[in-house]
């Protein structure tokens, strides 16, 4: 048993304001401390009158400059260690909203170097496994979310639910020895680092899908991704079982400070009312001889219980903001770390017996018994003798009869058959010596006739039953082959298919190198989309409207240039896969070149020897052993090659997940951005309609002011542009200003003012000539409206630009 406080590190988030209020000591003995420095007249709103500094120890600080590789050096390695050596591990991050807990935990959703705690671990775990051929280890990961106090399985296997509600629910089971179950919460079986990140991107992707700006669900859930590890000898019945649970909180500010409203309000005290028990039960824990801990009063709390106090290695990340604004929330986060280091926990090495494998073991076990006990109560054993077997008997019993020592026994052991055989023996030749029988010098030799049939040579009834036999068998042969054939004719089919998938996603992948196809592909213009799970999703094909919404959605998307840069590192990455293929290639068939001439040249001495040529067998050859020098050069290089490669290969990997997520959400803001310009040009509508009817009298009538959330989900640069502008500005640009001129569609400003109904008329559709459907027509009058819209904001962007 390994006893320990919890462990606790600071990481403070980069901030670009030179801020002064902190500053860290360093000690390499005593850990580092962090210091905050509040002046009492602290200029942001409120006025200080208490201490001016706050002094908070830490096993280590990581300030802003750290980089990920150092976080997973110091924090997450030691506890992933000790979960490969059989004892359960946490790792949580506590701050405040954005103070960097997902980025540390998870990682950032743009650089391969910015991968946080957890592809890290996953990483290290399975090269681990990879590594340690002495073990059997299997690997199940469960992601879950807790939010507003329910839990959801991220890893619901029906992928991607639109609504965070469609995920299923996990409910908390106590069992009588007070271990936590958690229902519903499935187990994903994970036989390769690939699998576990392709399943730490589905639920990351469930939760980006699931999250709407109402719910921004990320932030106000906290969430636990936890690795299950089963390590077993070979052989061995003992096996051990940990558990890695990397937790990243939901953000702990104070719901006073934030000033939320209705449902915000609500979710927030659930917030703070699990952040709120975490503490009570932190706060009972570091008391001495306090026998109750609250556990039970929220479901994150249960959830850690063994995490908290428990049979456990936990490590806390407090993630701090130093911008003045968020001091206070920075040394409340400190002062909750200093109390969770009181706390102290009780690993355990977690080893059991496989019940499987007890279960084999004790059958067979039974099984011996059995057979002894058979024996000892006189049951025959079905075994029949064999020719060998009758042949050593009769061997043994002329031994006995030759032997003068009376005292001579048979050992035929527990066998009840010899037994009988032997007897069937003596009686034969009892009967040989009787009168009428033949002598005794042939007693170890017994006529056929005598001998039970059955053992040697079987009767003609017996021989038709055993050709049956074989004749049934020989059917039931030519029947699984047959079934052999189909099955593998199946597999055949299966592996077609799965090559032509797979090819298809190669070319998705590839696709990345062209960037018009890929536009195609995000936009679902193919009627698909990929899903980060390997699988792809059947999604409804792109009008010409949206589809060319969406490259003006895109292109202004915050996303864009992230999508981008990483598609040209993807590119470059997969190029210089491909070089590195073609050097391992190249270095195997040196290898194999250099490995036949060895042989060759071998063969040829040996040949010399043999036809007495003088070779100097004792020497060396130095042909020989320049071929020997190469060979190892090349393998050396194919060595590094190829580690150089599979590195690469899960570069690559990332990245290409990086993209799919990516993809995924710049598809669901598509669709709420589409959703919300339909409904304004609908309301617009109904205004323009409105004014139509009364034309010439008030088309310049005011409008009631358009509700925020018209333009809430713009892409972020388009965003800033429309704060500026309502829907009334527009339409009075409309009306009065300069022809705005946009793609491939014009919008003359001069009087008569133009009715927004119009616009849907004067769509010129890429697909004019074709006829439109009803659903077409009103994305060509969506599109119309928002290439109005986008060319008007642009420019009056670029205007206040200029006059800024
Ligand atoms: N150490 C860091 N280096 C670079 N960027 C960082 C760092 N920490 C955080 N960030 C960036 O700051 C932003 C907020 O970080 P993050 O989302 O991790 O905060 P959070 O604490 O998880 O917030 P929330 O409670 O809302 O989930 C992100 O854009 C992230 O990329």
């Amino acid at each position: 048993m390994v006893k320990q406080t919890i462990q606790i590190f600071a990481r403070v988030k980069p901030t670009k304001k030179s801020p002064s209020v902190y500053s860290v000591d360093e000690d390499e003995r005593a850990g580092s401390s962090l210091e905050f420095l509040v002046p009492r007249d602290l200029a942001d709103g409120f006025v200080n009158n208490k201490k001016e500094n706050y002094r908070f120890r830490f096993q280590k600080v990581f300030d802003q400059t750290a980089k990920q590789e150092e976080i997973f050096e110091h924090i997450a390695k030691p506890v992933a260690d000790s979960v490969l050596a059989g004892y359960n591990g946490t790792i949580f991050a506590y701050g405040q909203t954005g103070s960097g807990k997902t980025f540390t935990i998870t990682g950032g959703a743009e650089r391969y170097s910015d991968r946080g705690i957890i592809p890290r671990t996953l990483s290290y775990l399975y090269q681990h496994f990879n590594q340690d051929s002495g073990k059997i280890y299997t690997t199940q990961i469960s992601y879950l979310e807790i939010y507003n106090e329910v839990g959801y399985d991220l890893l619901d296997p029906r992928h991607e639910a639109p609504r965070l509600e469609d995920l299923p629910k996990v409910s908390i089971m106590e069992d009588n020895d007070q271990n936590i179950h958690l229902r519903n919460l499935s187990l994903q079986q994970s036989a390769s680092e690939e699998e576990a990140l392709n399943l730490l991107f589905l639920g990351d992707t469930n939760r980006i899908i699931a999250e709407t700006p109402m719910n921004q669900a990320s932030t106000r859930s906290h969430c636990i991704f936890t690795i299950h590890v089963c390590s077993r000898e070979p052989g061995s019945a003992t096996l051990r079982r940990s558990k890695l649970h990397l937790v990243d909180l939901a953000g702990s500010e104070r719901v006073a400070k934030s000033g939320m409203e209705g449902q915000l309000l609500t979710e927030a005290k659930y917030i703070n009312l699990s952040l709120h028990y975490l503490e009570q039960v932190i706060i009972a824990l570091s008391e001495k001889n306090r026998s109750h801990i609250p556990y039970r009063n929220s479901m994150m709390t249960s959830v850690l219980r063994d995490s908290l106090g428990g049979n456990c290695m936990t490590t806390m990340i407090a993630t701090l903001s130093v911008e003045k604004r968020n001091v206070d929330e920075s040394i409340a986060t400190c002062r909750f770390a200093q109390r969770v280091a009181l706390i102290k926990n009780e690993a355990q090495l977690n080893e059991e017996l496989d019940p499987a494998l007890m279960i084999n073991r004790l059958k067979k076990e039974v099984q011996s018994l059995r057979d002894e006990l058979a024996i000892l109560i006189g049951e025959q054993r079905e075994d029949q003798l064999t020719e060998d077997d009758i042949h050593k008997l009769e061997e043994q019993v002329k031994a006995f009869l030759d032997d003068p020592d009376p005292e001579v026994t048979l050992q035929l052991g527990p066998n009840m058959r010899k037994i009988h055989h032997c007897f069937s023996l003596l009686k034969v030749m009892v009967q040989d010596m009787l009168p009428s029988g033949g002598g005794a010098g042939d007693c170890c030799s017994p006529s056929p006739s005598v001998v039970p049939d059955h053992d040697i040579s079987p009767p003609s009834a017996e021989l038709k039953k055993l050709k049956d036999m074989l004749r049934q068998r020989d059917n039931e042969i030519s029947i699984l082959v047959s079934m052999l054939k189909k099955e593998k004719k199946k597999v055949q089919e299966y592996m077609t298919q799965l090559a032509q998938l797979s090819n298809g996603h190669l070319q998705s992948k590839s696709s990345v190198q062209s960037s018009s196809a890929v536009l195609t592909e995000e936009s679902g213009g193919k009627g698909e989309s990929s899903s980060p799970y390997g699988l792809r999703r059947q999604g409804p094909a792109l009008s010409m409207g949206r589809q060319e919404a969406f490259d003006i959605f895109r292109r202004d998307h915050e996303d864009n240039v992230t999508i981008d840069d990483n598609k040209a590192l993807l590119k470059q990455r997969f190029a210089e896969a491909k070089a590195l293929g073609e050097q391992v290639n190249g270095a195997r068939n040196r290898i194999n070149e250099l490995k036949k001439q060895l042989e060759q040249r071998r063969m040829q001495r040996a040949a010399h020897a043999v036809i007495g040529v003088p070779v100097a067998q004792e020497e060396p050859d130095p042909v020989e052993e320049r071929l020997c020098g190469q060979i190892e050069e090349e393998k050396k290089s194919y060595k590094n090659t190829f580690g150089r490669l599979k590195g690469l290969r899960t570069e690559i990997e990332h990245l290409q997940l990086l993209l799919d997520r990516a993809k995924v959400k710049l598809q669901r803001d598509f669709s709420e951005w589409w959703d919300q310009e339909e409904a304004q040009l609908q309301e617009l509508r109904s205004e323009g309609g409105a004014t139509g009817r009364s034309a010439g009298r008030s088309s310049q009538q005011p409008t009631a002011p358009r509700p925020t959330s018209a333009v809430r989900g713009l892409p972020a640069r388009t965003k800033a542009a429309s704060s500026a502008h309502s829907a009334q500005d527009f339409r009075s640009v409309m009306s009065s200003g300069p022809a705005v001129v946009g793609d491939g569609l014009e919008f003359r400003g001069s009087a008569p003012p133009l009715e927004l109904r119009d616009l849907s008329l004067s769509t010129t559709s890429p697909s004019s000539s074709i006829p439109l459907t009803g659903d077409q027509q009103t994305d060509a009058d969506i599109l119309a409206f928002i290439r109005a819209r986008h060319s008007l904001l642009s420019r009056t962007g670029q205007i206040q630009n200029e006059s800024f």
